[in-house]
C-alpha cells in the first residue's frame, strides 16, 4: 500500500512505522501538500532514510518539465515517479531516461471506458493507478477525496499491478478491496484531518484495515 502526501518527518515516520510499502511526495506547486525537491531531501534525511530506505519512494508529478525531473533525480532519487497529468507513453519514456525511476501512470477513471486507457502503458509503465477523474477546472487532478464505482474493476486484467486510489480511507479501504479486487492501494486525504495535515492515528489505522483484508 501506498501512503501519499507526508510534509513532515514525524507522519513519514508514522507511515514507514505502520506498514506501508510505499511513501509518496507531492511535487506539484498547486497542491496544499507540495514539497519542493530540495524539501523532499531534508524531509527524508529528517525522517531517517537519507541513506537507507525501507519503503519504496514515489513522487507525484503532473506534467513535469524537465527542470523540475532533474531537481527531483538530484535530490531525491525516488525509487518512482508517479505521473498524474496528461503525459503520453513517450514522455514516461522520457522520465524514466531523465531520473533513472520507475514510473506509475495515473489513469483518471469516471466510467468504464476510462479503464481502456491503460492499454497503451503495458511497456512505459511500471505500475497503473486507478484515480477518480476529478471535475473540469478542478484546482487538483487527484488528492481530493473523490472516489468512483470501484465494482468496474473487478475481474479486470491489467499488464502492469494496479493501484486503486482515490476517496478511500480507513472506513472504506476494506469495501473498496472487496469490490474492486485491487492488488495494491493509495490514499491521502482519507488520512487528514484538514488538507495536508496528515494524522499518524489515520495512518495506522488505514494500514490496519488493509491488513486484515488482504490474505496473507
Ligand atoms: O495529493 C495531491 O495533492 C495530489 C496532487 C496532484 C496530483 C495527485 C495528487 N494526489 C494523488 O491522488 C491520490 C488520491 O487522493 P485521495 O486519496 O483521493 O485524496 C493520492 O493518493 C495521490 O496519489
Amino acid at each position: 500500500m501506498k501512503i501519499c502526501g507526508l510534509t513532515t518527518p514525524e507522519t513519514l515516520r508514522a507511515a514507514v512505522d505502520a506498514g506501508a510499502d510505499f511513501v509518496g511526495l507531492v511535487a506539484y506547486p498547486r497542491s496544499p501538500r507540495a514539497v519542493s525537491p530540495l524539501r523532499a531531501a531534508a524531509l527524508l534525511e529528517e525522517a531517517g532514510m537519507a541513506r537507507e530506505r525501507p519503503v519504496k519512494v514515489v513522487v507525484v508529478t503532473v506534467n513535469p518539465d524537465d527542470a523540475l525531473l532533474k531537481g527531483i533525480a538530484d535530490w531525491i532519487a525516488p525509487n518512482f515517479i508517479q505521473l498524474h497529468g496528461s503525459e503520453t507513453p513517450e514522455r514516461a519514456q522520457q522520465v524514466r531516461a531523465i531520473t533513472g525511476a520507475g514510473i506509475i501512470k495515473c489513469i483518471p477513471v469516471s466510467g468504464p471506458a476510462d479503464l481502456e486507457a491503460a492499454s497503451v502503458w503495458s511497456e512505459a509503465a511500471d505500475h497503473l493507478m486507478f484515480d477518480a477523474r476529478t471535475p473540469e477546472g478542478s484546482s487538483l487532478p487527484g488528492g481530493m477525496g473523490l472516489s468512483f464505482d470501484w465494482t468496474m474493476l473487478k475481474g479486470r486484467a491489467f499488464a502492469r499491478p494496479w493501484f486503486l486510489a482515490g476517496g478511500l480511507n480507513p472506513d472504506n479501504v476494506a469495501q473498496a478491496l472487496g469490490a474492486s479486487g485491487a492488488p495494491m492501494v493509495d490514499v491521502s486525504s482519507g488520512v487528514e484531518s484538514a488538507p495536508g495535515v496528515k494524522e499518524p492515528a489515520l495512518i495506522a489505522a488505514f494500514v490496519e484495515a488493509v491488513r486484515a483484508t488482504s490474505p496473507r
